[in-house]
């Protein structure tokens, strides 16, 4: 029997044109199947549009509304596949990845530097490696796939603008390649449990990116109106003395659920350690905050907008997600 696949678009540069102003998503989701003909033989490819925007004015209720679309056709689908502009492609993967948790059905998301409308590009490769990753019955879970990578949904970030090469996988190896039209796996997905789908997330994250010398007058305005900092620190991470003492003034009036203080690095690659230097574990001694270690940071923000939309009053609780694997997040080592 042929294999179903969802196709759901939501625009980017994969569906551009440039129209005198810029370039901007013009083609439809069944515009989308003229350049998939050769699968017809093979699987059933269904379209649904879900929104036609450039992937800046991406958000969480775009999230929320994928999660709820493939929970909706769950059982009548074999696969999902997500067109997306690369921007913010990296988020909604992570976003997904906490949305829709120990899914056999694989969740695929592609997007191309160049407009499929164009003759030189990459986006009718990347669009034909996904189906193939959608259709391998090895596939699992949510992935991205581009220029012949898979990645874990979790692990990808954008790391050039231009180039075809537009992801990473950080902090973890490539799930797999697609090599000629051959998808290869290296890492293979086991599934224990029943998928689980989530339909909250507390969009109220800030993320602070210290630069030196920063000034400490923003602290009690953020945390009076989000309900979490992310602070991006330098190298393995440290809080600078004022920053620490402007945070435990301000922490003070909150209960420990209420606000809660990640720290992480505004370096790409191999994650943080607070335990290194005194101005880590100063902090740690003063301040209950979470660590990502090797999480990135897309990874981080969805997470965290997913535990807090479960609205949990535990403090232990919170910290025990957080620091789940969670579709490869996490690799240290209790
Ligand atoms: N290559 C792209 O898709 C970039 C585009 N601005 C987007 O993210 O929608």
């Amino acid at each position: 029997m042929k294999k179903r696949i969802l196709l759901l678009t939501t625009g980017g540069t994969i569906a551009s044109q440039d129209g005198g102003n810029g370039l901007a998503p013009v083609l439809s989701s069944d515009d989308f199947l003229d350049y998939m003909k050769e699968f017809e033989d093979v699987c059933e490819l269904v379209p649904y549009e879900v929104c036609s925007i450039d992937s800046t004015n991406m958000e969480a209720s775009w999230w929320l509304k994928l999660a709820g679309l493939i929970q909706k056709n769950y059982t009548l689908y074999d696969a999902f596949l997500i067109c997306h502009g690369t921007d913010t492609m990296a988020y909604t993967a992570a976003a997904l990845s906490y949305l829709i948790q120990n899914s056999v059905k694989p969740i695929v998301l592609t997007g191309a530097q160049k407009s499929i409308l164009q003759e030189i590009t990459d986006a009718r490769k990347n669009l034909h490696d996904s189906i193939r990753c959608a259709l391998d019955d090895r596939s699992r879970d949510v992935m991205l796939v581009f220029d012949g990578k898979i990645i874990a949904g979790t692990r990808a970030k954008k790391t050039a603008t231009f180039s075809y090469n537009a992801f990473s996988s950080i902090n973890f190896p490539v799930l797999g390649q697609i090599h000629d039209n051959t998808v290869v796996y290296y890492i293979q997905k086991d599934i224990c449990g029943p998928v689980r789908f989530f339909n909250r997330m507390d969009r109220k994250v800030f993320l602070l990116k210290l630069t030196p010398g920063m000034s400490t007058e923003i602290i009690p305005h953020i945390l009076s109106v989000y309900d979490c900092i992310i602070i991006e620190g330098f190298g393995v991470g440290g809080l600078p003395d004022r920053l620490r003492q402007a945070l435990l003034e301000e922490m003070q009036h909150y209960k420990a659920h209420e606000k809660i203080l990640i720290m992480a690095t505004q370096v790409t690659y191999e994650g943080s350690s607070m335990d290194t230097y005194v101005v880590g574990r100063a902090a740690r001694e003063q301040l209950p905050f979470l660590e990502t270690y090797d999480m990135t940071l897309e990874a981080v923000l969805a997470k965290i907008m997913w535990i807090l939309g479960l609205h949990m009053e535990d403090r232990k609780e919170i910290e025990r997600l957080f620091y789940k694997k969670i579709n490869y997040d996490l690799f240290r080592n209790e």
